[in-house]
């Protein structure tokens, strides 16, 4: 991963929007209000509207300077030359991923509430674990939920660290404290009244 990307701050990930102009505008809210990662998750989209969507989105970051990753899929985000795939246990093996994505790509593995498959995701060569639910998630209510202390346990794999699940920038700071390098917010973000406004309240949490 290239050492020109951000390794602490908000990563939004999209929410499920069909709408390709509405999209494009509640992510460009959200990247100029300072979020530093992008993921692109679309659940209710078919292959073409999500290639569509990946490449729409992805002219948008470059703009911002912000890395764009895509969810699930890693031959999209090498097909479209996205930032980096993010990959959990249903969506492949890691090993693969990598020695697929050319060189300096970000992979990132879901390692759920086990520090095990953090160590195994580290040693396939994942740039980034991610722990979570850490909080009820509106958008997953029946994700596996997880204990911050797995932040400061796997603190030793020397890996940046992503907390999701239900966060708000009220529950933040203790899992910033605990060692979360990356918040990754879905509906606390995008369901906000005021999005802005809440993208700077969770960055607020990294300066408390
Ligand atoms: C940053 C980040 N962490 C975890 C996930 C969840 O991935 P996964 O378990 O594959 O679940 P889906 O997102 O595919 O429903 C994620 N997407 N991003
Ligand atoms: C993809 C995913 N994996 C665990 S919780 C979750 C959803 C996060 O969304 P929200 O921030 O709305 O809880
Ligand atoms: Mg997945």
């Amino acid at each position: 991963m290239s050492p020109a990307w951000p390794r602490q701050g908000l990563y939004a990930i999209t929410p499920d929007e069909r709408d390709t102009a509405r999209l494009l505008a509640r992510v460009g809210t959200v990247l100029q209000a300072g979020a530093v990662w992008l993921q692109y998750r679309n659940k209710d989209a078919d292959d073409g509207l999500r290639g569509e969507q990946a490449r729409e989105l992805l002219t948008l970051c470059r703009r911002h300077g912000v890395p764009l990753i895509v969810n699930d899929d890693w031959r999209l985000a090498a097909a479209i030359g996205a930032d980096g795939a993010h990959l959990g246990e249903d969506d492949g093996e890691l090993a693969s991923a990598r020695a697929a994505l050319p060189a300096g790509a970000i992979l990132g593995a879901s390692c759920y509430d086990d520090l095990a498959l953090a160590r195994r995701a580290a040693a396939a060569g994942a740039d980034y674990i991610a722990f979570g639910a850490f909080f009820p998630s509106p958008t997953k209510p029946n994700a596996r939920r997880a204990s911050p202390a797995l932040l400061r346990d796997s603190a030793a794999l020397g890996l940046p660290r992503v907390a999701i699940g239900g966060i708000t920038p009220d529950n933040a700071g203790p899992l910033v404290e605990a060692g979360a390098d990356l918040l990754a917010v879905i509906s606390g973000v995008f369901d906000a009244d005021d999005p802005g406004a809440a993208v700077r309240r969770y960055l607020a949490a990294f300066t408390h």
